[in-house]
């Protein structure tokens, strides 16, 4: 039996500026993410990574094609219908992008206070346990200014998975960290999202990562060049018969 894709994406392009200025950037881009898998996108820069990651986020309009969220259609989705959409995705960013007026609970609590159906106490509870499970229970009091970069972006995964996502989406989230920081920030990610059978696309440079993924796929100048589906294990037992 096969699963709906988390995200299904038929013959999308897209286009940079107006006019004479207007420039494509995305060419007929096909790609499906099944739920619980792991696809990480590598690619030159400017071949357009972000720009799509952007799309997939519901943080740009889609222009031309069509892009389903949960088989939500994102093409002529209103600006409420983009809001809403976010709320089930999990952001992380090279930049963690944490406030550095609250802790560690309080960065995390803001995500899971999005659902107004729960209360206070149970928001701060939820937080610390998620806290707890990316190893920084002892930390949970810390403002930002007072951690490393790992600390840092294991906060922002905390952030980003406490929802139960069905959908992560992760820039770089090892550029600014040292070789054992990035590991342990890109396997902490993988073992909740396995856990809570959440997707994850991460766009990556960083060549130590690629193993941790069900599935590689490769941008090149504005199109999906490569796509490893069923010849890296995945998850999907569908994707591998041949
Ligand atoms: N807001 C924008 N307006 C005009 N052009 C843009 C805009 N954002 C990106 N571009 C151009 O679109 C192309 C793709 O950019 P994008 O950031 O998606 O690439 P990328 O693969 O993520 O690169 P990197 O790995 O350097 O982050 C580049 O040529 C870039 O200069």
């Amino acid at each position: 039996m096969k699963k709906e894709p988390v995200i299904s994406i038929k013959n999308l392009n897209h286009y940079y500026g107006k006019g004479s200025l207007k420039k494509q950037i995305l060419f007929d881009i096909n790609l499906d993410i099944y739920p619980g898998e792991i696809v990480i996108m590598t690619g030159p820069s400017g071949s357009g990574k972000t720009t799509l990651l952007s799309l997939i986020g519901g943080l740009r309009s889609v222009q031309e094609g069509s892009l389903q969220f949960s088989g939500i259609e994102l093409y002529g989705a209103s600006q409420n219908k983009l809001v809403q959409i976010r709320r089930n995705i999990g952001y992380i960013f090279q930049a963690h992008n944490l406030l550095g007026f609250l802790t560690a609970t309080q960065n995390v609590q803001m995500a899971v206070e999005l659902n107004k159906t729960v209360s206070q106490s149970e928001a701060i509870a939820k937080s610390q346990a998620m806290l707890g499970a990316v190893g920084l229970q002892e930390r949970a009091s810390y403002y930002p200014d007072n951690l490393s970069g790992g600390q840092k972006q294991r906060i922002a995964i905390a952030r980003a998975l406490v929802n139960s996502p069905p959908l992560v989406l992760a820039d770089e989230p090892t550029a600014a960290l040292d070789k054992q920081s990035g590991r342990d920030v890109v396997e902490i990610m993988q073992g909740l999202a396995k856990e809570q059978g959440t997707s994850i696309l991460l766009v990556t440079h960083d060549n130590r990562i690629l193993d941790i993924a069900d599935r590689i796929v490769e941008m090149e100048d504005g199109l999906l060049a490569r796509d490893s589906q069923g010849t890296v294990t995945s998850p999907n037992p569908e994707s591998q018969k041949s």
